[in-house]
């Protein structure tokens, strides 16, 4: 699904206003509507007085048609008008105007000057002072109104944005958001949703698709797209009926260390299950007993040594390498991976240890670093790091949307793959970004990552191109994690446990 700015979401509203010739306010009519549609199902009798903060733009013109809908079906409604300017926009002026007519809900001013109103746990707030049109720091008077809001207990319904929410920058330190229970937002996704910098104020998300125009939608071209299962579903390549095990590829997992043996294996394990048509593992040798034990479906290459991975030939040609976890940071581990990635001749994934090596040696190397890396690791190469990871790699940031133009800037000079993992990971090549949609905090778990490697070595070596691989193993990654923490609660999740719910996942992209 597309994820647009708001000069595209404004370009795509106005063209479907001229294709379905209908107006601007009837546009925000049916949005409205659709979210009143949704807004009354999580009503009951219970509820509690409603208090519906509206600014006077568009999105406050959303909040006074809902505000509007609710008082025709007999809820008690507090309307505030947020008047950090005189000037209305036209469909807000009219739905104004409709209110007042109406005469059943209460309606008061709110102006630099006013007594704040007070926020109990028995209120459902609707916030609609700004949408996707805010552009500058909120006066301070809604940053007020804000803070005492998040500081309550009452409910909160914002709609299409939360108040105080950018779509291209973080707020600032000190700058007030209001924190969601709910977020209504209208046809498309929006970025902050995902990012770490805003994760204290996005509560559910619900995409209300209010009917924009299809063909418009498409033809606007995007970079950012939110993973769900209809574009996993358009990656996903069913298996031919006739084929053979060749016909799935060889992949080769390359991993551990002396006291870092297991890792390797759950990484083997679940390129196994990924739908590879073999498995082969370079390990160290003290634990070739225990893989076999674990995966007796994977194929051993000797290694050298017993403590460290080598750099043996394989005696085979291997269709994608995973490599990395485990390893160690010692010079016998940078000097096998060196070599690995000197003469891997398939797509690699590379991960953990790998990466801290890749990210130390570039430092090391300090002016040298762009050359050193460029010549060492072969284009295309899917990296997986975790914060802690990124940063070495790409260096610090101040913000998410810093953070991603370094993972950018990165993917072009080395023509890479980034997938960052996170709470919503970002799969990033040059200036594509993927957000993944599917995951849960019961995944931040030991062995997690290995599971993902595994994964995405399988799919590469199913002949899926890098970018691929990266975004549908990404989805199936956390959709895995999902339906597992929905039988057995996050808190119990293992990554072993991610690995038994690959088929129910690949089952989805299949239905
Ligand atoms: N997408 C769709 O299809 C549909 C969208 N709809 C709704 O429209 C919403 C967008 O409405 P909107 O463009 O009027 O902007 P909104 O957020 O109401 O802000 C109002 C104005 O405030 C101003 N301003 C900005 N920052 C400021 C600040 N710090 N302090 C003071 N002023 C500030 C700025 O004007 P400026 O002063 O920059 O000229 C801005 O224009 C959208 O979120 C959705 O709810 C639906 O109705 C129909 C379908
Ligand atoms: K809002």
């Amino acid at each position: 699904m597309k994820i647009l700015e708001a000069s595209q979401l404004a370009d795509l509203d106005s063209y479907s206003c001229k294709e379905q010739n209908i107006s601007s306010w009837e546009l925000m009519e049916r949005a409205a509507g659709l979210a009143y549609e949704e807004i009354k199902t999580r009503l009951n009798s219970a509820t509690q007085q409603i208090k519906v903060l509206a600014g006077p733009g568009n999105n406050g013109g959303d909040g006074l048609a809902i505000a509007y809908f609710l008082a025709q079906d007999g809820w008690d409604v507090d309307v505030f008008l947020v008047n950090f300017t005189s000037s209305r926009s036209p469909d807000n002026q009219k739905n104004l105007v409709r209110l007042k007519n109406q005469a059943k809900s209460n309606i008061r001013e709110l102006t630099e000057d006013s007594e704040l109103p007070e926020f109990t746990s028995e209120d459902l707030v609707i916030d609609a002072i700004f949408g996707v049109g805010l552009n500058r720091s909120m006066p301070e008077f809604v940053q007020k109104l804000a803070r005492k809001h998040n500081g309550s207990a009452s409910q909160c319904i914002c709609i299409d944005v939360p108040s105080g929410m950018y779509l291209d920058q973080s707020p600032g330190e000190d700058e007030a958001v209001f924190q969601s229970d709910l977020i209504l937002t209208f046809q498309t996704p929006k970025l902050p949703f995902y990012l770490p910098d805003y994760s204290g104020v996005v509560g559910e998300v619900k995409i209300i698709d209010i009917g924009l125009s299809q063909k418009r939608l498409s033809e606007i071209s995007s970079e950012l797209n939110l993973v769900d299962l209809s574009l996993a579903k358009k990656l996903y390549r069913p298996r031919p009926r006739f084929s053979h095990k060749g016909t799935y590829g060889h992949a080769v997992l390359i991993g551990g260390s002396e006291l870092m043996l297991g890792s390797v294996i759950l990484s083997s394990k679940s390129c196994m299950h990924s739908g590879v048509g073999k498995t082969s593992v370079l390990m160290p040798s003290r634990g070739h007993s225990a893989l076999i034990q674990h995966l007796p479906e994977a194929m051993l290459v000797e290694n050298a040594s017993e403590d460290f991975i080598s750099d043996q030939d394989l005696g085979f040609n291997a269709d994608a390498i995973g490599i990395g976890i485990g390893i160690g940071t010692s010079e016998a581990a940078l000097s096998a991976l060196g070599a690995w990635l000197e003469k891997a001749d398939c797509p690699l994934v590379i991960d953990a240890d790998a990466l801290n090596l890749i990210a130390e040696h570039i430092t090391l190397k300090d002016k040298k670093r762009l050359r050193t890396l460029d010549g060492q690791v072969p284009k295309k190469s899917i990296l997986t790091p975790h914060p802690g990871e990124l940063r070495r790699l790409v260096g610090s940031w101040k913000d998410d949307f810093e953070k991603l133009n370094l993972i950018k800037d990165f993917s072009k000079q080395f023509d890479v793959i980034v997938l960052a993992k996170d709470a919503y990971s970002l799969c990033v090549y040059q200036d594509q970004v993927f957000v993944n949609s599917t995951g849960n905090s019961g995944m931040a778990t030991a062995g997690s990552g290995d599971v993902l490697t595994g994964l995405l070595t399988g799919l590469l070596a199913q002949g899926y191109s890098s970018l691929n691989a990266a975004v549908l193993g990404m989805f199936l990654h956390g959709l895995a994690g999902d339906l597992a923490a929905e039988e057995m609660s996050e808190e119990s999740l293992t990554a072993s446990d991610i690995i038994r719910y690959f088929g129910d996942s690949f089952s989805k992209l299949k239905a």
